[in-house]
């Protein structure tokens, strides 16, 4: 069997350091490289609590490097300012980025869209890896057909960069699949102090809330004549993402074009 080599940039990150214990559980993976800008030179096994696996974890992601490694897969959970950087040094290395960090805006990623068709190298991009959330914003969608106004709360511990949450981003845009752009709450409405009402999405608002304790949560609201109806999904561990992390580095493998979300890979 020919394994899948599969690098990891951000591996000493929260993320990181489980995607690479998933990986190294899996017969067909192969860790062939791991970079992160926090324990460099470190063994990655020390880091992530596994047996020495002789990988070394390197600087910020490189080309020469991440060339050298012959990696089939670039696997990133870094962090806004690093992760379009490091897909497009992917694309150009022939490596296909399977993107978990959220952040990219939409210029950014139309350029690694335009990219990839250029260099014939496939990528693969998920706002969120756990089956729960992808089933959130399938129903959401479902039910902006029948109630259309709708605001999103998404909550995560408060090391969190970015606001709001590629999750809650990706939930916006799907209702707005399915509902027109409208105004929601009273016309006349006004903030007394900016930002009360949260950031407006085609008239979805999203709230987030970062707390201590909390790991990723999101409760989507839809308001109805004389009901309400919450969808609600919660993430207790980082675990919860695994099993998507997987699919999406086995079916990035075959990839030659951009594919955005993981309900993608789902029947
Ligand atoms: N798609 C999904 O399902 C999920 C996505 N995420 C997203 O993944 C990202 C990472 O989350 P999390 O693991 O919690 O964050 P962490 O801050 O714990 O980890 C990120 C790691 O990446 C390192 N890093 C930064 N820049 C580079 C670079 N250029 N090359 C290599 N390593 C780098 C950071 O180092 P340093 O601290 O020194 O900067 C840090 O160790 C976030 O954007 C988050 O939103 C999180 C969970 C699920
Ligand atoms: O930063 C996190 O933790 C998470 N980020 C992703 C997002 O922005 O939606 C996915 C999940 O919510 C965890």
């Amino acid at each position: 069997m020919k394994k899948i080599r599969v690098f990891v940039a951000g591996a000493s990150g929260k993320m990181g350091q489980e995607v690479i214990r998933s990986i190294l559980r899996e017969d067909d993976l192969l860790l062939v490289g791991a970079s992160d800008t926090r324990h460099q030179g470190m063994d990655v096994g020390f880091v992530v609590g596994a047996p020495r696996v002789g990988i070394d974890i390197t600087g910020p992601l490189g080309l020469e490097f991440l060339r050298s490694s012959r990696a089939d897969v670039l696997v990133d959970f870094t962090n806004p300012q690093s992760v379009f950087n490091n897909a497009k040094i992917a694309i150009m290395a022939g490596v296909v980025p399977v993107i978990g960090t959220t952040g990219l805006d939409e210029a950014e990623i139309a350029e690694i869209r335009t990219l990839v068709e250029k260099q014939n190298v496939g990528a693969f991009l998920a706002p969120n890896f756990s089956i729960g959330a992808i089933l959130m914003m399938r129903f959401a969608g479902e039910a902006a057909k029948y109630f259309p106004n709708v605001d999103i709360i998404e909550m995560h511990h408060d090391q969190k960069l970015d606001a709001p949450s590629g999750t809650a981003l990706k939930t916006a845009e799907g209702i707005l699949e399915v509902r027109q752009p409208m105004i929601q709450g009273h016309p006349n409405e006004y903030e007394k102090i900016p930002g009360a009402r949260g950031a407006d999405l085609g008239g979805i608002h999203i709230h987030s809330v970062r707390l201590p304790g909390l790991i990723a949560h999101q409760e989507v609201l839809f308001g109805g004549l004389g009901q309400a109806l919450t969808i609600r999904h919660d993430a207790f561990s980082r675990e919860t993402y695994m099993p998507g992390v997987i699919l999406g580095i086995r079916k990035a493998a075959e990839l030659t074009e951009l594919v955005i979300g993981l309900e993608n890979f789902l029947d």
